[in-house]
């Protein structure tokens, strides 16, 4: 058994639009069309897509605010649909940054407030207020109003609501939306961290692909409410690189020597960018099959003909690459 285990979940949205004083026309939305995934003890899975793919609605879905027409979705076991209470129980949530809290309570106050209504009381309520503070850094700043809260504070806030049961499961929709980068790591810090030392298991959509690749173990890659690709972002990148870049950085003054190294370089396919410089920078693209063997082929004719190479490497392709092949969208 998985975590979270999803099967085959179908959502459509019909909403009714007023023509006219008396008819109306109803509209359907596919938001999800049969979508099916895991998410493994100690793993953070990112959920990627571009705007209305089906991110939220699967989120909602997850965290039984939503129910999905067909399709399965459980978490540790507990459906959804079926075992709300039980699936509450296990999971922490934190959807929207400025959501459900009160402007004039305090950050302990409110955590306080929502402890109690997930069933915690004495002891072990200040226990977990005070360990879920702790988790997200905010202790020192306890007792400060949510209405005197930062954006980041209020990020922190909503992460620390998500761990007051301290649930093996956590559902996080753009848990770093709108926050300065320092925030932001700090954040991704303590997600991976919980990922990784807890063992929680973690799903979280986000649209910045350069988090995704800092932390996530796996990416489902979602549009028009289907997941196009899933997998470690490794696998990712080789099952849509048919190209690599290979840089090479020369000193000052050599970019032509070495073009004219490149000149009798035997292969059509690859193809090469010269930038001059205070250090020159060669890029050469090269089928990803060729990558390693045009590698030592330029480090032999480089060094035969005497050219002074400041650095080589293959320059991975990157998480926006396989972004922009899988959807035919450019960031997300
Ligand atoms: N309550 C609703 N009623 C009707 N249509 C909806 C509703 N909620 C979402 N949709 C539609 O369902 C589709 C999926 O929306 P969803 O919000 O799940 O996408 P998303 O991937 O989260 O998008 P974003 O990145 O913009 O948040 C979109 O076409 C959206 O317009």
């Amino acid at each position: 058994m998985y975590p979270v285990e999803v099967q085959g979940l179908k959502k459509t949205y019909i909403t009714r639009k007023r023509v006219g004083l008396f008819k109306t026309v109803e509209s359907r939305i596919e938001a999800l069309k049969g979508v099916s995934f895991n998410v493994n003890e100690g793993e953070i899975l990112g959920i990627l897509g571009p705007n209305g793919a089906g991110k939220s609605t699967l989120v909602k879905i997850l965290a039984t605010l939503l129910l999905p027409d067909e399709g399965s979705a459980k978490i540790l076991g507990y459906d959804v649909v079926k075992e709300r209470g039980k699936v509450r129980k296990h999971i922490g949530i934190s959807l929207s940054v400025e959501k459900g809290f009160f402007y004039k309570l305090t950050a302990r106050e409110n955590l306080k407030y929502f402890g109690m209504l997930y069933g915690l009381s004495g002891k072990k309520l200040e226990e977990r207020v005070n360990e879920a503070l702790k988790a997200v850094g905010l202790q020192n700043q306890a007792e400060k109003f949510y209405e005197e809260m930062s954006l980041g504070m209020k990020a922190r806030l909503s992460i620390a609501r998500a761990l007051l049961l301290d649930p093996p499961v956590l559902i996080l929709d753009e848990p770093t939306l709108g926050l300065d980068p320092v925030t932001s790591r700090r954040i991704r810090h303590l997600l991976v961290n919980l990922a990784h030392q807890k063992r929680k298991s973690i799903l979280l959509t986000t649209h910045n692909l350069f988090e995704a690749e800092l932390i996530c173990d796996r990416v489902a890659i979602i549009s028009e409410g289907r997941i196009l690709a899933i997998d470690t972002i490794d696998e990712l990148k080789k099952r849509v690189a048919d190209t690599v870049f290979i840089e090479v950085r020369l000193p000052s003054m050599s970019g032509l020597q070495a073009l004219n190294i490149l000149k009798d370089f035997p292969s059509n396919e690859v193809k090469i960018y010269h930038r001059k410089g205070i250090a020159e920078k060669i890029v050469i693209s090269v089928p990803v099959s060729q990558a390693e063997e045009t590698m030592e082929k330029l480090l032999h004719e480089f060094r035969a003909s005497r050219l002074k190479v400041r650095s080589i490497s293959i320059l991975e392709p990157s998480l926006e690459d396989v972004f922009v092949k899988l959807t035919g969208q450019r960031g997300v």
